[in-house]
């Protein structure tokens, strides 16, 4: 047996023992609410990045670095609203080996009771071999992996086959603003020696089989405020006789997208790369099964019922999603009240070609114009909250042939090559600014229900995620 396999048995079987251990790391860790859209919030997202900061220590770091990004610009309620920072850390320094850089993320999704969860978000419990607890897939399980991994080896002694930067952040859920000014900052000085980057970050395509990820789509999130009276008013005294903003809101966000997902501004499907026939082949081999998109989704309410359709309209091709209205009346019972301000949010999730600066200048003119046919009284604004970049790589290099070992050895199956329909903004920066390659290397599976209510991560996947990761870094940490 070779090195590589001889220190990969030791490490599978001290995690199969450390299971409990780092079940334990995850519950602390989505025990801490990091939601970071939520302002009021703030406060418990830079506790995570101290919960972080602590493991690290004693997983023996020989550098941490917490970076702080200063105040968090507009849009934003409290404009003295401090970023969380981000933790950097280092775990050797050898010349002879690479050196990775993993990035993941500590912030989390909002979440209540109320939204329709069956347990508390917050306290992770233990189910039908499932980890249930908002972040348990996104992004504190594969967060805690790595940590595991860390911890496998230092209690066996074994060295890190390569060094590791990590960089955790905590806005990757609001756009990751000020992430990239700090790596153009540090690249050439903390990230200097970096050869290579991974993130586990997505998911799955389905339930049964392992893939790894070349692509991602963009993100450009838009905000359109709509004020009208001084106050909130009783309907039955205002109602009929003044311009209501949710009623122009309404109006407007009813002309962005029709029902069957189509864009309906202007130039933006035009920015679209054409499909080319090498691309049209790739989605025949492809493991995905329609009925698993039901399952995921807990509806019979998909658009597109075969595969091809399916795959592309979550990868390559641009959606708009409507997301919600702040101000709006929105509990239970029959309040008669005309909301003074609505802020409704919508998406544009972006492919190549599609520039982002043209796509806001599209938005923004098309829902001033919408709004101007109207001939309401009422003030309107329209503006972009933050952008995303969207990336697709090669997956053809030592990082995805070490990755497929890697998935080989602990799934006993190659693993799909897929493209993510989700946002990692982050990513095209460390590619750009670092000159090195980005793999995504997956934990969770298709049904985890990030973002969602009552989102998991099953016990299997962490733990043969958490092998998987491990495998990785000795497999890498041997190319050439
Ligand atoms: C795929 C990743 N785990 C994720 O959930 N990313 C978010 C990032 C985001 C938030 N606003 C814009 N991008 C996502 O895709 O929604
Ligand atoms: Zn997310
Ligand atoms: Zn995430």
């Amino acid at each position: 047996m070779s090195d590589i396999e001889t220190n990969l048995k030791q490490l599978f079987s001290k995690i199969d023992e450390l299971k409990p251990a780092f079940i334990e790391r995850l519950t602390k860790a989505v025990a801490i609410p990091s939601v970071s859209s939520d302002e009021t919030l703030r406060p418990k997202v830079v506790e995570m990045a101290n919960f972080l900061q602590n493991e690290l220590k004693n997983l023996g770091a020989d550098d941490i670095s917490i970076k702080e990004l200063g105040i968090q610009p507009p849009p934003v309620n409290d404009s003295n609203l401090k970023l969380p920072p981000i933790v950097l850390s280092k775990f050797g320094s050898d010349p002879n080996k690479k050196t990775i850089l993993i990035y993941g993320h500590y912030d989390v999704q909002p979440a209540l009771l109320e939204d329709g969860w069956n347990s508390d978000p917050f306290v992770l419990i233990e189910k039908d071999n499932k980890l249930i607890g908002r972040g348990s897939t996104d992004d504190k399980g594969p967060v805690m992996g790595w940590l595991n991994s860390l911890q496998a080896h230092k209690e066996l002694n074994i060295p890190l086959p390569v060094n590791i930067v990590f960089c955790f952040e905590g806005m990757e859920e609001s756009g990751s603003i000020g992430l990239d000014k700090l790596i153009q900052k540090e690249a050439k000085s903390y990230f200097n020696n970096v050869n290579s980057v991974c993130i586990s970050d997505n998911y799955w395509l389905g339930t049964k089989k392992p893939v790894l990820t070349y692509g991602l789509r963009g993100c450009n999130y838009y905000q359109l405020i709509i004020k009208g009276p001084g106050a909130d008013l009783h309907s039955g005294i205002f109602g009929g006789i003044i311009h209501e903003p949710m009623t122009d809101l309404i109006k407007v966000m009813s002309t962005l997208v029709d029902i069957n997902g189509n864009i309906l501004i202007p130039g933006v499907n035009e920015m679209v790369a054409p499909v080319t026939e090498k691309e049209d082949e790739l989605y025949k081999d492809i493991e995905f099964d329609v009925n698993e998109l039901n399952l995921a989704s807990g509806s019979n309410t998909a658009i597109y019922q075969d595969k091809k359709n399916i795959l592309m309209h979550r990868w390559r091709y641009p959606s708009l999603s409507l997301h919600g209205i702040e101000g709006a009346f929105s509990g239970a019972g029959a309040k008669t009240v005309i909301p003074s301000k609505v802020i409704g949010k919508f998406s544009i999730r972006t492919v190549p070609d599609m520039d982002s600066e043209k796509l806001t200048k599209l938005v923004t003119d098309f829902c001033n114009a919408k709004f101007k046919d109207l001939g309401s009284p009422n003030e309107f604004k329209a503006e972009l909250i933050h952008d995303g970049a969207y990336w697709v790589s090669d997956p053809f290099n030592d990082e995805f042939t070490s990755a497929k070992l890697a998935t080989k050895k602990v799934w006993g199956i190659e693993p799909d090559l897929t493209r993510e329909g989700g946002s990692i903004p982050i990513t095209l920066t460390f590619e750009q600014e670092l000159g090195a390659n980005v793999l995504l290397l997956p934990m969770g599976k298709g049904d985890d229900g990030a973002h969602s209510i009552n989102e998991k991560l099953d016990v299997p996947n962490y733990i043969e995620g958490t092998k998987t990761l491990t495998a990785y870094l000795h497999y890498y940490g041997a190319t050439k």
